[in-house]
């Protein structure tokens, strides 16, 4: 993927609706006027979108447009400089990390994060618990058993008893799924999925999240491998330069010039 190049803002003003105004009702996600600056940088700059119920959301732009920081906004890892985000019709604007998991936000990191001296099991059942401090021979059986269905679920089923360290790299994408999914989210945020799989792993990793899709979640993916995510989603909000460029359905975010000139030498 290419990193920005220099494109004329009116250009990339006619390609949405700039207008448009988001109100608590247009989706299970909508945030509204979303604005965040680090000192005199605006890295996610007057944005606003919407997560419909039960769609695969592709959120796309090129490095440094802003997409971490709009999840960080949304996921409460830190509060938007301005602006309004509503999670299921009730405004969450600035709310704590551990407050949006328990109204049913999760997402999983690009950079996992597993207990290495826990058992793949073990990790996910420390996930359905809301205090760590419980220790393991605490938890109840059926924790237990719910974890093991959870990692049967994405897959992980023959390796319970294994360390996240003897996953090869789609495994623990699998566990992070598993452990995303023990805080029984509605919508999930996916970081970077197909980073480090090969082909064959992308099309399982994706028909997993189209099958969760199925069950009733929410998805919204970010990833650079464009064609992987567009096979995968409904629909996609691009940005960059922190601010909406387009959106639309696979084939229009394609065949759009402005998203094309942005992707100038990459994958589309
Ligand atoms: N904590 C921070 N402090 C200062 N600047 C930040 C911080 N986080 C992000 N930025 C800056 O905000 C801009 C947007 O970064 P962000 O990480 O959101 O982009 P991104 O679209 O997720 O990029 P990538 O695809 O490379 O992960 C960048 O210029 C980045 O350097």
């Amino acid at each position: 993927m290419s990193t920005d190049t220099n494109t004329a803002t009116e250009e990339v003003d006619a390609s949405v609706d700039t207008e448009r105004t988001y109100g608590p009702d247009d989706g299970i996600l909508v945030t509204q006027g979303l604005t965040k600056r680090f000192g005199g940088l605006t890295a996610v700059d007057d944005f606003s979108f919407a997560v419909e119920r039960q769609e695969i959301l592709g959120f796309i732009g090129p490095n440094g447009a802003g997409k971490s920081t709009t999840f960080n906004c949304i996921t409460g890892t830190f509060p938007p400089t301005d602006g309004t985000v509503w999670y299921e019709g009730e405004e969450v604007t600035g709310e704590p990390a551990y407050e949006m998991v328990k109204r049913g936000l999760a997402r999983t990191f690009q950079s996992f994060r597993p207990l290495h001296d826990r058992t793949v099991v073990d990790n996910v059942a420390l996930a359905l618990v809301p205090d760590r401090l419980f220790s393991l021979s605490g938890l109840r059986g059926g924790t237990r058993e719910r974890a093991a269905d959870l990692c049967e679920r994405v897959g992980l089923g023959d390796r319970l008893h294994q360390t996240p360290d003897e996953l090869p790299h789609a495994g623990l994408l699998r566990l992070e799924l598993a452990r995303a999914l023990a805080t029984d989210p509605d919508l999930l945020l996916v970081d970077e999925p197909f980073a480090g799989l090969a082909g064959g792993e992308v099309e399982s990793i994706s028909t997993l999240l189209r099958e969760l899709r199925e069950e009733g979640l929410t998805l919204v993916v970010v990833d650079h491998n464009m064609r992987g995510l567009l096979s995968l989603i409904d629909r996609a909000v691009v940005i960059r330069f922190g601010s909406k460029l387009a959106e639309g359905t696979p084939e229009e975010i394609t065949n759009n010039p402005e998203v094309q000139r942005a992707y100038l030498g990459g994958e589309m």
